[in-house]
């Protein structure tokens, strides 16, 4: 094993940082740097929240970036380090054990794009998540062609299989739906926000509302080992589709547009200017979605059982079996009191009260080595195990 470096901001680090900076070391702040600037985190006033500040040494300024992604809530940093030059992981205290790994990224792909639409200096969280994520299953067709039903069979035969991603919409919800199982309903201004700050992975205007997918609604998904199905439009397919997140599209229509038209009006959902904006839009969808390119397998609707079975065949699941796509993550329990110390993109954790740089059974390791994903979603791929003495 290379000689470990000590990483723990309070003591080694901080003399790195002879340039004029303070820490506040007894609100646990942390400082990182890269190039010429000391990423400094945590220690406002406000315990609610982590705050960023930057140091700039070339001009020896300090910078307020902004700051997109999920952000930790009521934490402190215990220790933080860079990885892969471009995103710093922090550990934080008092914390449980599947929610203390963070990583803010500094200079990754997605923090450039954004520098340079937002044209400031830009942050981003990104929550560590163990396991990967199974591939997502995108299903979209005009409205009443049967998408609810058939992702309702789906749910209901493999409730430990899928997990349904909850969108946002403006629109008012109707007599049977509830809040945060059908949609989260919203104001179009909260929406607005939120998308301007980075938490919808898609966005569309549909029928004259807002529709769209949060991060947090797919990752929740995964996050409990599940695979995501999403119910959204042909523009949104597109727009995952054109971030190369890996899923399955499926395109749903109806044997007829007359038959479309009886289904709509059957369910009894719209009033009938609904039901004709809903028609008008219909058409156009149809011509997408079969001529786009966007999606992997398109299937029609007529008789349900068949195009059920069908989508089945389609998602591999001919067998019928229920299962979780991996087992919920099996995390070893992170010492709180730690120290952290970097051995190439593995670290080494102690536990408290443990001498330092030596290995000991409280001791684990933190493997970065196969990192995937990042802001504006979960961080995943890495793994945490126990050190045997003879490491
Ligand atoms: N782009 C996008 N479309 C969505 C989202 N959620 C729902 N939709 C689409 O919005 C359209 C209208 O949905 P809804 O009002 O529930 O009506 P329904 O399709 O008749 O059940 C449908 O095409 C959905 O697939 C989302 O998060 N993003
Ligand atoms: N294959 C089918 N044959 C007849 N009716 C269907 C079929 N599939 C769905 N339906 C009915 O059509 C209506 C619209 O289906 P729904 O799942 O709400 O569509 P979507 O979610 O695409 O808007 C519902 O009343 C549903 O019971």
């Amino acid at each position: 094993m290379a000689e470990d470096k000590d990483i723990f901001v309070n003591d080694e680090q901080h003399k790195v940082l002879a340039r004029g900076i303070d820490l506040d070391l007894s609100s646990c702040q942390t400082s990182t740097i890269l190039g010429d600037k000391t990423y400094v985190v945590g220690g406002s006033d406000d315990k609610s929240s982590l705050s960023i500040q930057i140091f700039d040494n070339s001009n020896e300024k300090w910078i307020i970036p902004t700051v997109l992604g999920t952000k930790p809530s009521q934490c402190q940093a215990q220790s933080a380090v860079l990885v892969n030059k471009d995103r710093i992981f922090i550990l934080l205290k008092d914390f449980k054990p599947d929610d203390c790994i963070w990583f803010l990224e500094v200079d990754t792909q997605y923090v450039r794009e954004q520098k340079k639409i937002l044209e400031t200096e830009v942050v981003a969280w990104s929550k560590g998540a163990k396991g990967d994520r199974p591939m997502p299953v995108v299903i979209s067709g005009p409205s009443g062609v049967g998408k609810g039903t058939l992702i309702s069979e789906l749910m209901k035969e493999f409730p430990s299989t899928f997990g349904f991603s909850v969108s946002h919409t403006t629109r008012a919800p109707r007599d049977n739906e509830k809040e945060g199982v059908h949609y989260h309903f919203t104001e179009r201004q909260a929406m607005g926000k939120a998308i301007q700050e980075g938490k919808f992975l898609e966005y569309a205007s549909v029928h004259g509302n807002l529709y769209g997918t949060s991060l947090e609604a797919v990752e929740v998904v995964a996050d409990a080992g599940k695979r995501c199905i999403l119910d959204i439009d042909v523009q949104g397919a597109k727009s995952i589709r054109a971030k190369s997140l890996e899923a399955i599209f499926i395109f749903i229509c109806p044997p007829s547009f007359p038959e479309l038209e009886r289904r709509l009006r059957a369910r009894g959902t719209e009033t009938e200017e609904q039901v004709q904006k809903r028609l008008q839009n219909a058409t156009k969808e149809l011509e997408q979605g079969r001529s786009s390119g966007v999606f992997d397998h398109i299937l029609t609707n007529e008789v349900l059982e068949d195009c059920y079975k069908s989508l089945k065949k389609h998602l591999g699941l001919d067998g019928g079996m229920d299962v979780a796509c991996h087992t919920s993550p099996k995390i070893a329990r992170l010492p709180l009191d730690k120290l952290i110390s970097e051995t190439s993109d593995k670290f080494l954790i102690h536990r408290g009260g443990s001498e330092r740089g030596k290995a000991s059974e409280n001791s684990f390791v933190l493997d970065l080595s196969s990192l995937k994903g990042g802001a504006p979603g979960r961080t995943r791929g890495f793994n945490i195990y126990t050190v045997k003495n003879s490491l």
